[in-house]
């Protein structure tokens, strides 16, 4: 029962509604105190009496807390596992409560670049760098305010499972049992590289501004849908990409016009200039480069003896997950938290051709997956009452 001074009341309905938790001053990794943060959350499900069923969903770089449920006038894209989290589902609503929080420093309600910093104007650029360890400082903050001492499982793919790892490390004694897909234990070199590239071509366009672009009217759109594209290429798998779009010309456009102009697209270019279109009408160019700063900066064995150390120290039961096609966390990132997890579960391979995506649009691996994961943290369950644990 949730009474009235109850903090679970703080929670918005279990019907998906979004809401907003003030969590208060964040201390982050750097010193730097981030005042008066709020967190946009959203829940499905009923939390059970002894606040034992709650389950954290983390979303990737450009995702938000709405895990579940159509579009409309504030969620600008579907639920992003729409096909994985409901009623009877692998994750099952009927029985968990499941909890998603949009991250520190985003733009779809949590405090971020495009919110007001006290002084009245927006925080643009003057937003503090975050790491990936700010964002679940965050989160445990929240998790203290809701009376929730154990979360029944974290689960999260690429951001999302970099803040799962960092849950799972940071405080293993509050994760029952954890689900990370399609990431790796710190970036490498191959994804600083392509991220920077990104972030350049946001900073790069005259309407950045120094990042203090928000109500001028001018944003770096062109920016981020270049960085946009950058990042989708690296999201899909090359083998699919030409399997759907080859050197074909957009239907009605002839790319191989001699003339330079590059009114004619080929067909992959009108499918990134779509995706990158439709980035842009939603999510904001600072914030994109605060959290792909976020996941370059990303590195669980940073200052705890290294990334061996930290992931051997960890007990956390889990599933590892990566995609056979994924050119950004390669499926050799997966094997390396599967082998060094102690409590990990043999990897999971997910065959498909979407690449990095594939955490996102493979419902028939991935929810078995979670079903799993679920199935650790009722294990968990039993054996801590039997004080086996
Ligand atoms: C965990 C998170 O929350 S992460 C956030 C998830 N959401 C996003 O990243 C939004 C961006 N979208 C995506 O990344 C992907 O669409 C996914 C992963 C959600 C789904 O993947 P898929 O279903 O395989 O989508 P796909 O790559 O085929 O793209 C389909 C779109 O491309 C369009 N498209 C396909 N070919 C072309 C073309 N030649 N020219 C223009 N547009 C094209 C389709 O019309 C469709 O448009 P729509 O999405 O507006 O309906
Ligand atoms: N499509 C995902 C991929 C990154 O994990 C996103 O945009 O967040």
């Amino acid at each position: 029962m949730v009474s009235a001074s109850d903090p679970l009341a703080l929670l918005p309905p279990g019907d998906g509604t979004l809401g907003h938790v003030a969590i208060g001053d964040v201390t982050l990794v750097t010193g730097v105190v981030l005042p008066a943060v709020t967190l946009a959350v959203q829940r499905w499900g009923r939390v059970n009496e002894d606040r034992s069923n709650v389950v954290l969903v983390e979303h990737a770089l450009t995702g938000d807390s709405h895990v579940v449920g159509p579009v409309d006038s504030l969620h600008p894209t579907p639920g992003w596992w729409n096909g994985l989290v409901g009623p009877g589902l692998p994750l099952d609503t009927d029985r968990y409560c499941v909890v998603s929080v949009n991250v520190l420093g985003g733009c779809r309600g949590s405090t971020g670049p495009s919110s007001l910093h006290p002084d009245g104007h927006y925080w643009g650029a003057r937003f503090p760098a975050v790491s990936v360890r700010d964002m679940v400082t965050s989160e445990r903050m929240l998790a203290d305010l809701l009376g929730i001492e154990r979360w029944a499982a974290v689960i999260g793919g690429s951001m999302g499972g970099a803040r799962t790892l960092e849950w799972m490390i940071t405080h293993p004694e509050r994760v029952r049992a954890a689900c990370v897909l399609a990431v790796g234990a710190r970036a490498s070199a191959d994804q600083i590289g392509i991220q920077t590239a990104q972030i350049m071509a946001v900073t790069s366009d005259p309407h950045w501004q120094q990042g203090g672009y928000h109500g001028t009217g001018r944003t770096p759109v062109t920016g981020l849908g270049i960085a946009r594209r950058i990042a989708h290429l690296s999201y899909r798998g090359e083998v699919e990409l030409d399997e759907r779009f080859a050197n074909r010309p957009q239907p009605g456009e002839d790319p191989r016009a001699e003339d330079l102009s590059m009114s004619g697209r080929f067909a992959v270019q009108s499918y990134l200039d779509h995706q990158a279109g439709k980035l842009v009408s939603r999510f904001d160019a600072c914030t994109y480069v605060l959290l792909t700063d976020a996941l370059n900066r990303h590195d669980v064995g940073l200052d705890r003896g290294g990334v061996e150390e930290a992931l051997h120290s960890c007990p956390v039961p889990c599933v590892i997950g990566g995609v056979t096609t994924d050119r950004l966390y390669p499926l050799r990132q997966q094997e390396e938290l599967a082998a060094l997890l102690p409590g990990a579960d043999p990897l999971v391979v997910i065959e498909s051709p979407a690449g990095h995506d594939g955490f996102l649009t493979e419902d028939d691996v991935v929810g078995p997956m979670l079903a799993r994961t679920m199935e650790l943290s009722e294990q968990d369950t039993i054996e801590r009452s039997r004080g086996l644990a």
